[in-house]
């Protein structure tokens, strides 16, 4: 049995998950949408789908997120991508430690309750050729924060090299995102402002 003081090198440090939940307590805090958040969602979502399309052409398989509460809204973007003629994929969330996997989704596809109060479609699964990332809290470098179940570092570590992009509000943006080994930086975060090419 291993003593509940002494972390696996599975896991961050101790003082490490500590300044990653703070930040994510203050972050979740701080997300009432202000005036012109509507707005700034659609320009986002906007960028994004030209994000894709500069990135993969029609037929790729592309993977967003079904919205959990108080996050950005995907929902538009993923019916304009389907319209667009992109595959969508929207991740099941597995047991903590593993990767997430990708279902097809297509309008008015059926969605199934999974963890964390997440949904995902019942389409089959697939492997995406270009992944968006959803953040709590991103920085220059790339790094982001997400809810803490290290899915997205696993997944994109299962993933590599497919093309990733984080995305969010300019607001979400900090000077530095606390990291640890298994953290791995986005090459491109896009807001509603700017395409911020990380370590450019
Ligand atoms: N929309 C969306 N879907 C997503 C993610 C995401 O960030 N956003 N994920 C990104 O990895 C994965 C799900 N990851 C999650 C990991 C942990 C928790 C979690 O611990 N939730 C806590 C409470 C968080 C809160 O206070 O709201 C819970 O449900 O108890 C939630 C989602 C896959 N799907
Ligand atoms: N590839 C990996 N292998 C092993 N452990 C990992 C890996 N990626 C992350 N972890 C561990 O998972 C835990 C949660 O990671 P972290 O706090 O960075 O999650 P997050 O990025 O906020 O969550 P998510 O990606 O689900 O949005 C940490 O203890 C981290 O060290």
């Amino acid at each position: 049995m291993v003593a509940p003081h002494v972390s696996s090198p599975e896991c961050d440090p101790p003082v490490l998950a500590a300044a990653k939940a703070e930040l994510r307590r203050r972050l979740m805090a701080g997300r009432a949408h202000p005036a012109g958040a509507a707005h700034a969602h659609e320009t986002l979502s906007r960028r994004m789908l030209g994000c894709v399309r500069d990135a993969v052409p029609a037929g790729a398989a592309v993977a967003a997120v079904w919205p959990l509460p108080g996050e950005i809204d995907l929902r538009a973007l993923c019916a304009r991508l389907h319209d667009h003629g992109y595959q969508v994929l929207l991740p099941e969330t597995p047991p903590r430690g593993q990767p997430l996997r990708f279902r097809l989704w297509h309008p008015g596809a059926r969605m199934v309750p999974g963890r964390f109060r997440t949904a995902h479609p019942d389409g089959p699964a697939a492997r995406p050729d270009f992944v968006f990332v959803p953040l709590l809290a991103f920085d220059r470098r790339g790094f982001r924060l997400g809810y803490g179940g290290g899915y997205y570092d696993r997944t994109l570590a299962d993933l590599s090299p497919v093309p990733a992009m984080g995305y969010g509000l300019a607001a979400q943006e900090v000077p530095e995102v606390p990291t640890g080994r298994h953290d791995i930086p986005l090459p491109v975060v896009v807001t509603e402002r700017e395409t911020i090419r990380c370590g450019a």
